[in-house]
């Protein structure tokens, strides 16, 4: 039997465009988006407790005491009716409030981890489901694959993009997501788009009409955009900030040691992070659920 499983990635995404093209009766808005899996990943170890408890322990910064991973660790406890427990480690690199995903590529990589830790057997789609409870980004990252995305986040196509550099910058500003999806500022009528419509420009087709609202929320959003649009090219959000990026061309062509991110980095403020990084074909452990 497994005791214990090591090394776990967690990948960021970026969403390459975010539309907002309606609002459910419940609050939660209709989206269309790209989501791109990126080489910035959180590590996590899973050891089994076979005294059905759950508990966590922080490698890196501290993370909140309830965090997704110990939520989505209890819901999967509690759905599959397991006796077993876990104890999570989390190495975490993705700064949070960033737009980045990373909490909830945590969840899903606890999914992913946990269905094979206590031999659970489950489905992609099971997870898919169970993950769906834990926020809306988190059924991407249990799918793995990058993806055309509707719906609130939940509705799935898998989509091939071509390889690819993206400089990313992280101000010191974390933005809450609700504080975004719930600003006047919000534009929620954007016309729906078909998947042929970014694939004819998959490097700057549409905009993120979240964008607005989280400069008017930071000016540090607005000053980030400018930096990389200065140094790099064409900038914009990912998600509901704080985060932005540009695409630096298609890998391996580009390249970190290029003039225009260097500046980057020499003129960034200190409390801001800074990365380079490269696009993902599929979460490093897609080949782990069953279809
Ligand atoms: C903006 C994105 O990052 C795009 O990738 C995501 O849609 C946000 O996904 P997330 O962080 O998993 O979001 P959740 O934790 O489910 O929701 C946080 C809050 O954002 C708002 N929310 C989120 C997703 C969505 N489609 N509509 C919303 O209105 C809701 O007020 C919700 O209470
Ligand atoms: N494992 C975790 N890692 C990071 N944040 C977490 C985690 N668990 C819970 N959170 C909480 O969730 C909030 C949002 O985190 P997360 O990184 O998912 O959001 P984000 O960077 O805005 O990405 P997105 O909105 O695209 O999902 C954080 O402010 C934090 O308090």
């Amino acid at each position: 039997m497994i005791t214990a499983l090591y090394d776990l990635l967690a990948p960021a995404k970026l969403n390459l465009f975010l539309h907002v093209i309606g609002r459910r009766a419940d609050g939660y808005h209709l989206l269309q988006s790209v989501f791109r899996l990126i080489d910035w990943c959180d590590t996590l170890h899973l050891e089994l407790r076979r005294n059905g408890q759950i508990s966590r322990s922080d490698l890196g910064p501290a993370l909140p005491a309830d965090d997704l991973c110990l939520r989505a660790a209890r819901a999967l406890q509690t759905a599959s009716g397991t006796p077993l427990g876990v104890h999570i480690s989390i190495d975490k690199k993705v700064p949070w409030g960033a737009g980045l995903g990373g909490g909830s590529s945590d969840a899903a990589t606890t999914l992913i981890g946990l269905n094979r830790l206590w031999r659970l057997d489950w489905s992609r789609e099971q997870l898919a489901t169970l993950a769906l409870q834990l926020g809306a980004d988190v059924p991407f990252f249990v799918g793995g694959r990058n993806a055309w995305v509707e719906g609130i986040g939940e509705k799935l196509t898998p989509i091939e993009l071509p390889g690819a550099a993206y400089a990313v910058v992280k101000p010191e500003v974390a933005i809450p997501t609700a504080a975004i999806f719930s600003s006047p500022l919000l534009s929620r009528d954007t016309s729906p788009a078909i998947v042929a419509d970014f694939l004819a420009d998959t490097k700057s087709f549409g905009k993120n009409d979240l964008q607005r609202s989280a400069q008017a929320h930071s000016a540090e959003v607005s000053q980030a955009l400018s930096l990389l649009e200065h140094h790099v090219g064409a900038s914009r959000m990912s998600g509901s900030g704080s985060a932005v990026f540009a695409c630096a061309g298609l890998a391996p062509g580009a390249s970190a040691k290029s003039e225009g991110w260097q500046q980057v980095l020499a003129t960034l403020p200190q409390t801001w992070t800074a990365r380079w990084c490269h696009g993902l074909d599929d979460h490093p452990l897609s080949g782990w659920s069953k279809d």
